[in-house]
């Protein structure tokens, strides 16, 4: 089994228990786990070797909110809201009827598209949902699709009761037939927990009907206004409750006393105007918070962690190293992939060799740099992307010291 000893790590984000970044480190790679990490001065011999040439190296960003399955793109709406209209659910009917449309085919080699640009900006692990089909047929297609692009599949048949059925009879569909073709694909189950989607109580039938079925529980809350979503997800222990833009100080204390991660979507809120969470407030009263995309056509069309970063530190207060946690371990957290053999989000022995390198020397210089694109090379389980690279970048320094070729530790 050949080994690969990635070294010049001027600044290594492990995502350990304490946090520290370590300066002037390297690390070992074999069979797409992690053997090794430590001093670059104490690194063993490999079979190849990485000079990163003096460049930060974390984990692969961890995106746990997504909906890449779906076809057409809602510029226009994008375009008028920007004019003042407001977003409205609704908009999501546009998607459908292209999603419908489409061929599983389609819809698959779309999503591949989107995950190979978010893989570009350091993404390694990422969730994906249905949502856009809304009727059986569709939605066991979008489920098939999601499941060849995506490492988590989230079923989300209560995204919007779709024109042309009664409300009642949608949601038996939801809980009966429709959950049981898709259950099969699907690790979770959400639902669209706001007004113009489903209320509370229709929320909580969908969910126990996936929990019964075998899928975890996740929520769509508290976007567009107090919708009740965030305090039923911790009712239920959900792994999270995403969005949180609207929040009474009883959901804040909620969340801090449960065991729900609160998933913040920043780019989102800007597409749409809405306020920004109270991220500190949250992180002040002990709650768990994670950083997702949630790309999707309607509300967020970006694959980009970096930006979402960047935003919860420029415009919501994060401190570089709690956005980088977020964006990271605290992810995983929101998918169960906290700990265990199957660990997101974290470099640690053992574990999945799932790392970024950026062309800055440190993890600071995403949000000091904003929008510029830092992400110079990505492994994921071992393998380096074929997206980006360090093949012909000099060091920071100046040097020219990076060196992928896969050289031989003499
Ligand atoms: N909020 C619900 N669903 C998506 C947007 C859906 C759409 O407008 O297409 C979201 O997470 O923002
Ligand atoms: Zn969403």
């Amino acid at each position: 089994m050949t080994t690969e000893l990635i070294t010049g790590i001027r600044e290594l984000t492990t995502q350990a228990d304490d946090r520290a970044r370590l300066n002037d480190a390297a690390l070992v790679i074999e069979a797409g786990r992690i053997l090794w990490i430590g001093p670059a001065s104490a690194a063993p011999a490999a079979d190849t070797r990485t000079d990163v040439g003096g460049r930060a190296v974390l984990p692969g960003w961890v995106d746990t909110h997504t909906h890449l399955v779906f076809a057409g793109d809602r510029a226009a709406e994008f375009e008028a809201r920007m004019a003042g209209q407001r977003y409205a659910a609704g908009g999501i009917n546009t998607t459908v009827a292209a999603t419908r449309a489409a061929s599983e085919e389609q819809l698959a080699r779309g999503a591949a598209r989107l995950r190979r640009e978010a893989e570009a900006q350091g993404t390694t692990f990422l969730e994906t949902k249905t949502g856009y089909g809304l009727d059986l047929a569709s939605e066991t297609r979008s489920a098939r699709a999601a499941t060849s692009v995506a490492d988590v599949v989230t079923f989300l048949g209560a995204h919007l009761v779709p024109d042309g059925i009664d409300r009642r009879d949608y949601l038996d569909l939801v809980t009966g037939p429709m959950l049981a073709a898709v259950a099969p694909y699907a690790d979770y189950i959400d639902a669209f927990c706001e007004v113009g989607a489903f209320d509370v109580e229709e929320s909580r039938e969908v969910l126990l009907a996936g929990r019964a079925a075998g899928l975890g529980v996740r929520v769509h809350g508290n976007q567009l206004g107090f919708s009740g979503g965030v305090r039923l997800a911790v009712e239920l222990g959900a792994a999270s409750v995403d969005h949180c833009n609207h929040l009474k100080e009883r959901d804040i204390e909620a969340l801090a006393g449960g065991a729900t991660v609160a998933t913040l979507l920043p780019a989102c809120d800007l597409s749409t105007r809405q306020p920004f969470p109270p991220a500190r407030r949250l992180l002040g009263a002990g709650a768990r918070i994670a950083l997702a995309t949630n790309c999707n056509p309607g509300t967020s069309y970006t694959t980009s962690m970096p930006f979402c970063v960047s935003t919860a530190v420029l415009q919501m207060g994060l401190t570089i190293d709690e956005a980088v946690w977020a964006a990271t371990r605290g992810a995983a957290a929101a998918v169960g992939r906290e700990n265990g053999a199957d660990a997101a989000g974290s470099l640690r022995v053992g574990g999945w060799a799932d790392l970024q390198v950026l062309d800055a020397p440190s993890v600071a210089h995403l949000a000091y740099r904003p929008g510029v694109p830092l992400t110079l090379a990505v492994w994921r389980r071992g393998v380096r992307s074929r997206l980006c690279g360090l093949e012909g970048s000099d060091g920071l320094d100046g040097s020219g010291g990076s060196d992928a070729s896969g050289r031989t530790d003499a």
